[in-house]
């Protein structure tokens, strides 16, 4: 019997610093550091899960979020199926730019939500989502793990409902070279 499973690409964005590398190691390796470095560039991992019978293999795109590094970010939209929109619940500025996302978002996380000083309550964030296409928010702490592999989970579940899963497919042991390429399926 073919084994099958599903590849889609995510794409983490939002402000330096916002902890898009570390939710990323959080859900990856389950590892936290608390003296991360900056990410310069673009760098990805990938991640097998399963999520409601789906074998998916989920490759984690993690972009530089300071604004030098800006424009290098375009070319990695491309192909992406789903964009986490990041900001960190301590910064306003970083809310701020969430709210003009460059392109589609598809899911908004508000990170550090151990932290004490919050500038961005949950209701304001929940209603920005609501009035702008109904994206799913999820308050995330990668330093606890607090709702880290729900919001990736979430991610995958939105792209699976969304698109003709066939698309993705790929079959271990046969490739179809009739098939047609993906007309419309990348929402970045
Ligand atoms: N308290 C707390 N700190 C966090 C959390 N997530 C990340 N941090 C810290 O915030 C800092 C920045 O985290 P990064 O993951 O490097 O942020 P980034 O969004 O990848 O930043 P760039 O690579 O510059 O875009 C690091 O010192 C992390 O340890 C969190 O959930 N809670
Ligand atoms: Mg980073």
């Amino acid at each position: 019997m073919t084994t099958k499973s599903s590849l889609l690409k995510v794409i983490l964005l939002g402000d330096g610093g916002v902890g898009k590398s570390s939710l990323m190691n959080r859900y990856v390796s389950n590892k936290f550091d608390s003296h991360l470095f900056h990410t310069i560039g673009v760098e990805f991992l990938n991640k097998e899960l399963e999520v409601d019978g789906h074998m998916v293999t989920l490759q984690i795109w993690d972009t530089a979020g300071q604004e030098r590094f800006r424009s290098l970010r375009t070319p990695f939209y491309r192909g992406s199926d789903c964009c986490l929109l990041t900001f960190s619940v301590d910064d306003n500025q970083s809310f701020a730019d969430v709210r003009n996302p460059e392109k589609c978002p598809f899911v908004v996380l508000g990170n550090k939500l151990d932290v004490t000083e919050r500038q961005v309550s949950m209701e304001e964030a929940q209603r920005w989502c609501q009035e702008n296409g109904g994206y799913p928010y999820f308050e995330t702490s990668a330093k606890d793990a607090t709702n880290v592999s729900a919001a990736f989970e979430e991610a995958v579940r939105r792209v699976l409902a969304s698109e003709d899963s066939a698309e993705h497919l790929l079959p271990t042991d046969t490739i179809d070279i009739r098939r047609k390429p993906r007309s419309n399926g990348s929402c970045c």
